[in-house]
């Protein structure tokens, strides 16, 4: 019998790249499902759209849940849907709270009306540490809480969910911590996407050579987005329900640093300019994971080079403006 995987938020940059790692697996036995709200755009996965079971759904409606998941069934569950931008959470707090809480919510409810027993993964996120001190990195999942914004209070909320109701209704759950990923089709308004779009645009002609920046002292971790699913497909298949885990890159450096590597990458002269609108009232600006009980677990360790994940992610964009002024 076919095996059910369900991708909520499936047109989003990690559902797409997920769908296209399930894919490569090239296990006839996968039916991949995945959801989308009506007005979601469908670009990122308009190359595999023929081959999945697309199912709109709106994680606030919990009917619209619920059926889902009664006409599904599903035996693996990645809930990647989710209000991810930090940034957004400052204007619009009770829709970022709404979307990742009670949208959670929503769906294990669902799973546990319709009785069935998936593997469900949750994403938390690394944003739950909030500002460590110097002494606390690496970062171990038993690191203390200290969220920074409301996005990362939704996703405290989230981890929390995925404890108590494995705790009380004995769903399998596995939740991961991630700290940032990027690639192709990265969302133009996280810090590496936002950089090279603003570089493929000033080689296209569209932008003055000016790139607008926010705080470039934060350190982050980078990871591929390619290596992420990878190790969520592990993930679900090794990793112990009702256990959390750091997963991460092995490449820390400042957003500063980041962006001299894009830099290196073009030929144009640009100028960087800080725009006050890109700073947020309060920043997390060390984030060092410590992945060895994701390690030990799954075998798993970060493949593709820091220099070609911001390569490609910049030929993305190139090719972006490329088609656009085919069209045009
Ligand atoms: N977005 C953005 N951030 C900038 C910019 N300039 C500097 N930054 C700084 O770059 C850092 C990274 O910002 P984001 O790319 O927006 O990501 P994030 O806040 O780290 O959150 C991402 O990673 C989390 C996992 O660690 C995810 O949970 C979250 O959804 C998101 O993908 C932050 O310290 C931010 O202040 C800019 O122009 N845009």
């Amino acid at each position: 019998m076919k095996k059910n995987v369900l991708i909520t938020g499936i047109t989003g940059f990690v559902g797409s790249h997920l769908a296209d790692y399930i894919f490569s697996l090239n296990d006839g036995n996968i039916e991949i499902h995945g959801t989308r709200r009506w007005r979601s755009p469908v670009e990122n996965i308009e190359h595999i759209i023929e081959k999945i079971q697309l199912h709109y759904c709106e994680l606030l409606d919990a009917k619209s849940v619920q059926d889902l998941i009664a006409s599904v069934r599903p035996d693996i569950i990645f809930h990647l849907a989710a209000q991810s931008y930090v940034m957004t959470s400052f204007s619009a707090p009770v829709n970022t709270l709404e979307t990742n809480i009670c949208g959670t919510v929503n769906l294990l409810e669902a799973v546990r009306y319709a009785k069935i027993d998936p593997v469900i993964h949750i994403c938390s996120s690394s944003e739950v540490y909030g500002q460590v001190r110097e002494n606390e990195v690496p970062i171990r999942e038993s690191q203390l809480f200290r969220p920074a914004s409301p996005y990362a209070v939704s996703k405290v909320g989230e981890d929390m969910l995925a404890f108590q109701y494995g705790l009380s209704y004995g769903l399998r759950i596995i939740t991961t911590r991630m700290f940032t990923h990027t690639g192709p089709r990265r969302g133009e308004v996280f810090v590496t996407s936002a950089f090279a779009r603003q570089i493929a645009r000033i080689e296209a002609g569209i932008q003055e050579p000016v790139l607008k920046v926010g705080n470039l002292e934060s350190v982050r971790t980078f990871a591929d987005v390619r290596d992420t699913v990878r190790a969520y497909w592990l993930l679900v298949h090794k990793c112990k329900p009702g256990e959390v885990y750091n997963i991460g890159g092995s490449v820390s450096m400042t957003v500063g640093d980041m962006l001299n590597k894009l830099l290196s990458m073009t030929d144009k002269k640009i100028a960087i300019k800080v725009d006050p609108a890109l700073l947020r009232p309060s920043d997390v600006t060390l984030q060092i994971p410590d992945c060895a009980k994701f390690r030990q677990a799954t075998g798993w360790e970060p493949e593709i080079p820091f220099e070609k994940t911001l390569k490609d992610l910049l030929d993305f964009w190139r090719d972006y403006y490329a088609r656009r002024k085919k069209r045009a």
